[in-house]
């Protein structure tokens, strides 16, 4: 770590981490109460301070009614807010609470309610704390899962989501920067339990950091790798969008049905393996109903198709279909020389037919 990582941010490089939100409207800051959310809140308001016009700033507390003591920190946020001259709404997550998955469920919740505050206010971006360090433990997480290269580019600066621009201004900045700015300006913040509990992955994996920092792999370089993986991907990523075109010219002479993609089977098989499975990845993920596909699926069915059209390419050339699966609520058929994606038919459950299953 370098002596810069511990020194606190002047007011000139918060503006520079700023600097693309100026010209917004209204922007909301989503603070949960502890270190890094808190600095972003304290270096937002002494930026906009520093502005004759600027952005109205709402500060977003989530109180997932998961701990007794966040209705405590949702308080001291108000109050910290209130001395800053900042706007504070703290919004609940009232929904049924599930058994498993709880992390992913209250995130969901969480950008929901956001997204939902951002609209209310005429906010066009909701701004988190995600620092470099956070980055890190993503990459990990995502490397050790074997993820693709979309998935180890890891967080994004900018992101859409619910119609809201989420931006992470800090994604760059240590976490070691935030606490000491938040030191030099005598500001607490809350600890996070949760944060340590090693029930959960993340801090378990955030408990190796130190050791891989020690062997040169530290949250500077994990990050680094994260920038370089998403450069790659962006490349590839245009790769597919001119391999989608050029499919589509192949399909100009046949009258193109609507809600469905269809390649030629000999144009698809000669590219590249990564983009033909970008390829179905985006078809199935457009026209499927049931959220998107896992890589590692979308995977089996890039080898079921080129099986079987190497195994019978004639019988891929006539009318009948030679394969035919579902994956993520779409359906995926090889006929007539094409592979057909298309929505899947909504599945019926056992023993109910159609007409018991109507709307409550
Ligand atoms: N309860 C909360 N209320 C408002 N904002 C929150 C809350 N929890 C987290 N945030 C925002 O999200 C950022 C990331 O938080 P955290 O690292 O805990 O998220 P996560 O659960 O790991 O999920 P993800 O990283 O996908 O957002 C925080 O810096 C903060 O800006």
């Amino acid at each position: 770590m370098s002596d810069d990582d511990n020194s606190p941010i002047s007011a000139r490089a918060a503006k520079q981490l700023f600097a693309e939100l100026r010209g917004a409207p209204a922007l909301v800051l989503a603070v949960s109460g502890g270190p890094d959310s808190v600095a972003l809140m304290w270096l937002a308001a002494r930026w906009k301070r520093g502005l004759a016009r600027g952005p109205q700033l709402t500060v977003v507390t989530v109180d997932h009614g998961l701990r007794p003591e966040a209705a405590r920190e949702a308080r001291e946020v108000k109050r910290l807010a209130a001395e800053l001259g900042l706007v504070h709404r703290t919004l609940r997550w009232r929904g049924a609470k599930p058994d498993t998955g709880l992390p992913a469920a209250a995130r969901e919740a969480r950008y929901r309610l956001l997204a939902q505050a951002a609209r209310s206010v005429g906010a066009s971006h909701v701004l988190t704390a995600h620092t470099r360090d956070d980055q890190a433990e993503t990459v990990l997480m995502r490397l050790l899962r074997g993820s693709g290269l979309a998935g180890l580019s890891a967080m994004a600066r900018l992101t859409e989501r619910d119609g809201v621009v989420l931006v992470r201004p800090l994604l760059d900045v240590p976490k070691s920067q935030l606490i000491a700015t938040l030191r030099r300006a005598k500001i607490g913040f809350a600890d996070d339990p949760t944060n340590r509990d090693t029930a959960f992955t993340r801090p378990r994996l955030r408990a190796l950091l130190p050791q891989l920092a020690a062997e040169g792999g530290d949250s500077r370089s994990l990050a680094r790798l994260a920038g370089r993986l998403a450069r790659a991907n962006a490349a590839v990523d245009v790769l597919v969008d001119g391999a989608e075109r050029f499919l589509q010219l192949r399909t100009r002479g046949d009258a193109p049905q609507a809600g469905v993609r269809s390649f030629e089977v000999s144009a698809f098989a000669n590219l590249p393996e990564e983009v033909r499975l970008r390829l179905l990845l985006r078809a199935v993920n457009a026209l499927g109903h049931e959220g998107p596909a896992e890589l590692g699926k979308v995977e089996t069915l890039l080898a079921a198709l080129d099986q079987a059209i190497a195994a019978s390419p004639r019988a891929a050339g006539n009318g009948r279909p030679v394969l035919k699966q579902t994956l993520a609520g779409a359906l995926i058929s090889l006929a007539g020389g094409r592979i057909h994606i298309a929505p899947a038919p909504a599945r019926r459950s056992k023993g109910r037919t159609r007409a018991d299953q109507g709307g409550s």
